[in-house]
């Protein structure tokens, strides 16, 4: 007895726990519990069509764990695959999850209007693996390392997909370094402000000396500013609005009200700036980024210019410019207002231009929801409505069914959508289906069409604000895999929200 409780159950007991510990790591560990669909930790996804670096091929993406662990051209994977590893989606497209990199889910303080639930399903049942939270529209805004936290513990077990966090760059904050610095540090990915009210209270606009200042912080970080680029300017007398005898409901009213030379001034301005950002600047290391661009013309012009003198810029533009134009917007319905204003068609054209030829770097979604109330959908009153418009789930089959007349490819998808907000956003082991990386991953048909009818599983917390309700799209996402969790699957999002906040080191 006495020999076997020294020796022996020691032994035993060693020996059980290798035995655990080897079943536990191997192929039939379970994923921990709920996070995936799949119960497996190492399984090949295969299909015709997969979207890699060096272009589609046939074949199979190996995961284990959170990595794709091989992308395997052709048949070679199959040898010792067991069958019930192998993922098949035939010929449907598999391409990294998009990374959306502007996106309002208003969590804490406005989850009435989305809440990180909400607005992480509809991510994820869109194709969306990974989200940057904008610092406003939550309540309060991320201004400081205290508001930074209040965000992480609201994200905390709520989201369905990676989520990481801009800071608010306001004028509180801007000439106070060590403010800036403590939300740098506690993980902001980079910092974001409005160069005109933005419709926040606790969120007001900075000028350009702001912004200079913010830019010398951020390049320290090797981080981005992110910018509302527009200046409010007088209106000139043959702008078209008459005071106050314009018809509200018009949309022409509203788009008169904010003209392209908004935008236009607003990025003079920023110029100014964005010369500290060249090699051997005083803020080499920090980037510029100009989001929601609508204008095409001079706006664009500008930001070419300063591209090619070597500022440290990017732009990027959204679905809702790229599909809608100000000719079609039905007197009254305030779905479709947001800032700056969607444009005339022959604008809409130009922004495709910019896309294709690569002027403009990449799209996002600046989904930005309210409660239904503030649309003031009675009075379909374009000047006193939220504006916002409600995409999150949308973004992916609308880039596409928009875009197929442009004759735009998967890579041009991947580009738009993954590599480069992965590379915005500091994310270097997302936005490729490559060796090393997250296995963050959409699956989805391009051919099937569908209408967003009342049918339509939609998961925003209003789908009725959404100005695409109503529309014929064409691409479904069949599923959504985060670090290797399969978090959606043709109607179904995994049972427990296993996303993780990511913080920049
Ligand atoms: N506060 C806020 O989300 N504003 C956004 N809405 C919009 O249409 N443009 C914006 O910048
Ligand atoms: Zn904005
Ligand atoms: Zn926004």
């Amino acid at each position: 007895m006495d020999f076997l409780q020294s020796r022996l159950l020691p032994l035993l007991t060693l020996l059980l726990s290798s035995l655990l510990f080897f079943y536990f790591n191997n192929i039939s560990k379970p994923s921990h519990i709920g996070c995936s669909l799949v119960p497996y930790n190492h399984y090949w996804i295969t299909s015709k069509r997969i979207v890699t670096p060096q272009g589609v091929i046939s074949g199979a993406v190996e995961v284990k764990g959170e990595y794709i662990t091989s992308v395997v051209n052709g048949e070679d994977w199959r040898g010792s695959v067991k069958k019930e590893q192998v993922i098949d989606h035939g010929e449907a497209v598999v391409m990294p999850g998009l990374i959306d990199v502007h996106a309002h889910l208003d969590d804490p303080g406005r989850t009435e209007w989305e809440g990180f639930p909400s607005g992480t399903k509809s991510a994820a049942a869109g194709g969306i693996t990974t989200l940057i939270d904008m610092p406003l529209n939550s309540f309060p805004s991320t201004v400081s390392e205290e508001t930074l936290k209040l965000k992480i513990e609201a994200a905390e077990e709520k989201i369905y997909i990676d989520v990481g966090f801009w800071g608010g760059l306001v004028p509180e904050n801007a000439f106070n370094a060590s403010m800036l610095e403590g939300l740098l540090s506690a993980g902001a990915l980079g910092l974001k402000s409005f160069m005109c009210p933005s419709g926040i209270n606790d969120f007001p606009m900075t000028n350009a000396s702001h912004i200079k200042e913010g830019l010398s912080v951020l390049a320290k970080y090797k981080r981005p500013l992110l910018v509302h680029s527009e200046i409010q300017q007088d209106l000139e007398s043959n702008s078209g609005l008459k005071d106050g005898i314009d018809d509200v409901r018009s949309y022409s009213t509203y788009l008169k009200s904010r003209p392209s030379s908004w935008e236009e001034a607003a990025i003079r301005e920023l110029l100014t700036v964005t010369k500290d950002t060249r090699a051997g600047g005083p803020a080499e290391g920090a980037h510029l980024h100009i989001v929601h661009l609508s204008d095409a013309s001079s706006s664009l012009d500008l930001i070419k210019g300063a591209k090619s003198s070597g500022d440290s810029i990017t732009v990027e533009t959204c679905p809702h410019y790229l599909a809608f134009s100000a000719e079609e917007i039905p007197d009254g319905d305030t779905r479709f207002k947001c800032a700056p204003p969607i444009r005339d068609a022959a604008n809409r054209e130009k922004l495709w231009e910019a896309l294709l030829e690569g002027q403009i770097d990449m799209l996002s979604s600046d989904h930005s929801p309210s409660v239904p109330e503030l649309k003031l959908f009675d009075e379909g009153d374009f000047l006193r409505a939220w504006g916002g418009i409600s995409s999150l789930q949308f973004v992916l089959p609308v880039t596409w069914s928009y875009g197929r007349k442009y004759g735009v490819t998967l890579e041009q998808l991947v580009s738009w959508w993954s590599e480069r907000p992965a590379k915005l956003s500091g994310q270097e082991l997302k936005g490729a289906i490559a060796v090393g990386k997250h296995a963050d991953i959409v699956v989805w048909e391009p051919e099937i069409e569908f209408d967003l009818d009342e049918n339509y599983p939609v998961y925003h917390k209003h789908p009725s604000i959404s100005a695409y309700m109503g529309t014929r799209l064409s691409g479904k996402v069949l599923a959504t895999f985060v670090r290797g969790n399969l978090v959606f699957k043709e109607g179904h999002h995994a049972p427990a929200a296993c996303g993780t906040p990511i913080l920049a080191r």
